[in-house]
């Protein structure tokens, strides 16, 4: 069969809505569990031939997306397409599509009762782009014995194998849903590796959910960053690396020198503050600050990350300066 291209994906004003529904507690007895909207408005896209982040808090609604992606669920409202670049459809019960978007969740679609190998042979048999020979290269790293079930494996184990599915699948566009959470750090670090050194020599589209800001982000070419069932921002990593920057030195100093930028987060401490912005500085800035010693910084995707899905609750207590100083944004205010 010949290998289909890299899958390209779009979100159109999507909308998921959950309605209010009864379940059973673990009494028995039945109780309401109130509806809620995991998606408000959602547009973004998921560049073909790339490897995409999507970033958010817990309940941010990242599996909501995946599962959208994937066809497991249909939007409420807008549309999600997906497809090889320029011939994007609804995936929704289109198995020619389906059978080239493979989701792994972090303890994997697998056979838990049977044996690690019957659950390789029926991916075999499933996926037509399918290394039989890199799969068992990959459990061998992992030290997954392939005449365990997946039952009797630990969870880290457990994820590994979820992950050895995902890689030696090499679907058009394969979802990667926290599948590295039950990992510990050797063995996330080892798959990031793999996934790098195999996507570089079999492109494909692969899209990463995390939290794990710091340690994935070398790996993301696109990030989308959604908070509350909505998009933040959704752009090439490259140009969101050097989006934020820090200003620290003297408070009168550096709230002059951030007057007319966003500010992100102000700390401070004794007579020095320490001032986050949304955008690069200006070399104008650079030799006002050294001038003035202050000193820039940039700030990595991480503290975008944080700063720009921080809660009311979480922003710490600010203290605003006697100086002159910026006019006070509602974002540190949150
Ligand atoms: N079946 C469901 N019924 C009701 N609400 C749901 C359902 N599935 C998800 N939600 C809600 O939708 C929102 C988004 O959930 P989702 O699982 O997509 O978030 P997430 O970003 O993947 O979170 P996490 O990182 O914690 O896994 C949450 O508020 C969640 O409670």
């Amino acid at each position: 069969m010949t290998a289909l291209p890299p899958f390209a994906a779009r979100f159109q004003d999507v909308e998921v809505t959950f309605p209010r529904s009864w379940t059973a507690g673990a009494n028995g007895t039945a109780y309401r569990v109130p509806g809620s909207t995991a998606l408000d408005g959602v547009t973004c896209d998921v560049p073909a031939g790339q490897i995409t982040g999507l970033l958010g808090r817990n309940g941010a609604g990242k599996s909501t997306m995946l599962g959208l992606l994937a066809a497991f669920r249909r939007p409420t409202g807008g549309t999600v397409l997906t497809g090889p670049d320029g011939d994007l459809r609804d995936p929704w019960e289109d198995a020619a599509l389906t059978s080239a978007i493979l989701l792994v969740q972090e303890s994997g679609d697998v056979f838990h009762d049977q044996k690690v190998a019957a659950t390789l042979a029926y991916y075999a048999d499933l996926r037509p782009e399918w290394d039989a020979g890199y799969a068992e290269e990959l459990l061998d790293l992992f030290e997954v014995p392939l005449r365990t079930k997946p039952s009797a494996l630990s969870r880290g184990k457990k994820s590994a194998l979820a992950a050895t599915l995902g890689l030696a699948a090499r679907a058009p566009l394969t979802i990667f849903d926290e599948v590295y959470l039950g990992m510990d750090t050797p063995t996330r670090f080892a798959f990031y590796d793999a996934l790098l050194a195999d996507y570089a020599e079999h492109p494909r589209t692969i899209v990463l959910s995390s939290h794990l800001v710091e340690e994935t982000e070398r790996l993301f070419e696109h990030v989308v960053l959604v908070d509350r069932g909505r998009v933040v921002f959704a752009e090439p990593a490259e140009e969101l690396r050097s989006r934020a920057s820090s200003l620290t030195g003297p408070t009168a100093v550096v709230e002059d020198l951030a007057a007319g930028h966003e500010v992100l987060h102000r700390q401070h401490l004794g007579p020095t503050t320490r001032i986050t912005v949304n955008g690069a500085l200006s070399d104008d800035d650079a030799r006002a600050a050294a001038a003035a010693g202050a000193t820039i910084g940039h700030e990595g995707l991480e503290s975008l990350f944080v700063h720009l899905t921080r809660t009311s609750r979480e922003a710490p207590a600010t203290r605003v300066p006697d100086t002159d100083r910026a006019p006070a944004r509602k974002e540190e205010l949150r």
